[in-house]
């Protein structure tokens, strides 16, 4: 049995995660501890640092493993600590785990540069484009560095809780260097982790930010109650804007049927967990951004992104209705009921 139509016959000389000492984790929150847990749980002499910025919640992940605030009732393996200091976080650690949100990573990678060396693969879990720039993470990270620096970037359908659960995960590795991808392949590859590898990075990371917008006019559905038909007809007509933009930009169809296209906007679009899904289906409800947002301790990356999806409607002179429509309501320009008589009355189409 076999997950590719193709074997993958290239092996790596050494094994990375053997070699490998420490790993620095920038970023405390869901996903960046869950993901510093995952590679801690491989090899328990892995040294793994949480890079944070409240000494409070440092204190607790140092003296309680656990993190209080966003992984609740979650035991850390041994080997994972926390530091609020970057250079003592950054020093000797062969790979950084950037889980920065978007909005944040370049005010925070302008300050850590200093101290990481311009050797030190920096492996990409954010997913998301920079509002003004509208760059995304693989333009972002070198702007913000103002050097060149490898980078690797890791999406696909991982809740992070479900990744501390350690239940079974696929993700995809996306790098101009396969052979760097590889690498990364095989330091996160678990009984556990599936991790698919490809050279596709703008594939991987359009398909990862835009999901994120699909996700919340999917929780609009959903919040406004409109039924099955309605979910599923909007999910299929926003596969199918990300595609159009995807291509623009050059991306590969496959990327988009594979595990940080299809995958993760099945999971992020019909999943509980989802922090997208829900901002939509409180939007949905009636609720007002301003509130949802306020009573939130987490980054829901896809309210960011919206408005830069118009912006790149624009230029690449593409109409994406429903992804438009999401930073629509989300400005209030139109609400959640208007949207959907707007998208409804459009004119029928022909399939594309
Ligand atoms: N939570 C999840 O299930 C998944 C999240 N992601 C992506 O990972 C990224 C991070 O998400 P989460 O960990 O879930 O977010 P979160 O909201 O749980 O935590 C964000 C973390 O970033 C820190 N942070 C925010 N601004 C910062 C700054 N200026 N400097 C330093 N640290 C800062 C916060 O203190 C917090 O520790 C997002 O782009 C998200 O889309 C990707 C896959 C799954
Ligand atoms: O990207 C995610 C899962 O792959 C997490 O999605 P949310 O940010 O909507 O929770």
């Amino acid at each position: 049995m076999r997950w590719s139509k193709v074997f993958n016959t290239r092996k790596l000389a050494g094994s990375p995660l053997e070699a490998a000492k420490k790993i620095v984790v920038f970023g405390g929150g869901s996903f960046g501890t869950a993901m510093g847990c995952a590679l801690a749980r491989q090899k328990p002499d892995l040294e793994v640092v949480l890079l944070v910025r409240d000494p409070y919640l440092c204190k607790d992940i140092n003296q309680l493993h656990e993190n209080t605030r966003y992984l609740k009732g979650f035991k850390m393996p041994p080997n994972v600590r926390a530091t609020t200091h970057a250079p003592e976080a950054i020093v000797g650690a062969q790979y950084a785990v950037h889980a920065v949100p978007v909005q944040s990573s370049r005010a925070f990678l302008q300050g850590i540069k200093e101290y990481l060396p311009s050797s030190v693969p920096i492996i990409c879990v954010s997913k998301g484009l920079e509002v003004g720039s509208g760059q995304m993470m693989s333009e972002l990270i070198p702007s913000a560095l103002e050097r060149k620096q490898p980078a690797v970037f890791l999406s696909g359908p991982s809740f992070a809780k479900e990744v501390m659960q350690n239940r079974p995960t696929g993700v995809v590795a996306a790098c101009k260097d396969a052979k760097l991808a590889r690498t990364v392949q095989a330091l996160f590859a678990s009984p556990t982790m599936r991790v698919n590898t490809t050279t596709d990075v703008v594939g991987v990371e359009i398909c990862g930010a835009l999901k994120n917008v699909l996700a919340i006019a999917a929780g609009i559905v959903e919040g406004m109650d409109l039924g099955h038909n309605a979910l599923a007809a909007l999910i299929a007509q926003g596969c199918s804007e990300i595609r159009w933009l995807a291509e623009k930009l050059g991306a590969k169809p496959t990327t988009m049927s594979g595990l940080s296209g299809l995958g993760d906007i099945m999971l992020t679009c019909y999943g509980d967990l989802s922090r997208n899904r829900s901002v939509g289906m409180r939007l949905g409800r009636g609720e007002r951004l301003e509130d949802i947002i306020a009573s939130s301790s987490q980054v829901a990356e896809g309210v960011a992104t919206a408005g830069v999806v118009v912006g790149l409607a624009r230029k690449y002179r593409v109409s994406l209705p429903v992804l438009t429509a999401v930073a629509q309501v989300l400005d209030n320009n139109l609400t959640a009921r208007e949207a959907v008589f707007h998208i409804m009355n459009l004119p029928q189409i022909e399939e594309a």
